[in-house]
């Protein structure tokens, strides 16, 4: 393939530009050129509300599809957890890339794990997923939201409004901070959302030069554990308001997708469980698993929304 000049649309948080540069280092070993264009969405600017009452995913991913769509940029990088479950029409995800840690970490400076907190402690987190599963681990404690990017989160737990915060564990190792993990959550005590610490590039659907390009890129096996993940929360009509996770993990060849449902009405009631695995083994096969277990969390009481 001859060279291409290329524009990454990107936000302008400190993980946005890791996650771009590191699809720029990526583009340029193949010899292609490549620029960045930094900009700045509606969910980097609305700080002082939680995410799922001001319009949830999507509101990350945007502006840089309008820069898409207007051929200021080639394509955009994006942590497919803000990556709604439907593109709109005329946009194409061209690759998901091998997955950091899926994981949710626990950040504190004093004390090593929840079961360490005293009785009323103060955990940070506006993830509703992450705010049902605490409940579930430690019901006395008193959550509180938490919005910002990474380094403001940080900055927020050192400043001590916070005994503690929960984080994806992909965006401190992203940006070198594992040592303030204080330890992962095992996934089933906190199960991930739907593509937590896997990339996604979307592309306008008509760039064959960039889907063609991209396919050489991608990771089969993340791609199809995120299909299957996202298919839950897609059939689920998963959005951030709603306490949903979804993770797949693979064992023996076959893909073991575990999902959660919990009910925003009712947050103190038990969160729903299913889970099922099947020999994926393309995109269709996963999205069929996906579709599969989000029948099962139906069955078992959880409610989907349309
Ligand atoms: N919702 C914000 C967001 N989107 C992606 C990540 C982390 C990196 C990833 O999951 O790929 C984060 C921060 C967090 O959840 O702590």
């Amino acid at each position: 393939m001859s060279s291409l000049s290329l524009t990454i649309a990107t936000r302008e948080s400190q993980l946005a530009l890791w996650q771009a540069e590191h699809v720029q280092h990526i583009l340029q070993r193949l010899g292609h050129q490549v620029n960045l264009l930094g900009m700045t969405t509606l969910g980097d600017q609305i700080l002082d509300r939680t995410l799922s009452k001001v319009g949830g995913k999507g509101l990350f991913v945007k502006e840089l599809e309008t820069a898409l769509e207007t051929g200021r940029a080639d394509l955009a990088v994006h942590s497919l957890k803000d990556v709604p479950m439907e593109l709109p029409p005329g946009f194409a995800l061209a690759a998901v890339l091998e997955r950091e840690d899926p994981r949710d970490a626990w950040v504190s400076n004093h004390y090593a794990s929840l079961q360490d907190l005293p009785q009323g402690a103060v955990v940070g987190t506006s993830s509703l997923r992450r705010q049902v599963l605490l409940r579930a681990l430690r019901p006395d404690l008193d959550i509180q939201p938490l919005r910002g990017n990474v380094n403001t989160r940080l900055r927020k737990l050192d400043e001590g409004q916070y005994d503690g915060i929960v984080l994806a564990a992909a965006g401190l190792k992203r940006l070198a901070m594992d040592a303030r993990i204080r330890h992962a959550f095992d996934t089933d005590t906190m199960l991930p959302a739907a593509g937590q610490g896997a990339l996604g590039i979307e592309v306008r659907s008509d760039r064959q030069d960039l889907l063609d390009l991209f396919a050489g890129l991608a990771d089969a096996r993340t791609w199809q554990t995120v299909t299957a993940e996202r298919a839950v929360s897609r059939c689920m009509g998963g959005s951030c308001s709603m306490p949903l996770a979804a993770h797949g993990e693979w064992q023996d060849g076959q893909l073991w997708l575990r999902a959660a449902w919990g009910d925003e009405a009712n947050p103190n009631a038990p969160l729903v469980s299913a889970q099922a695995s099947a020999a994926v083994h393309d995109l269709a096969s996963a999205d069929a698993l996906g579709l599969h277990v989000a029948s099962l969390l139906q069955q078992a009481g959880a409610q989907g929304r349309r």
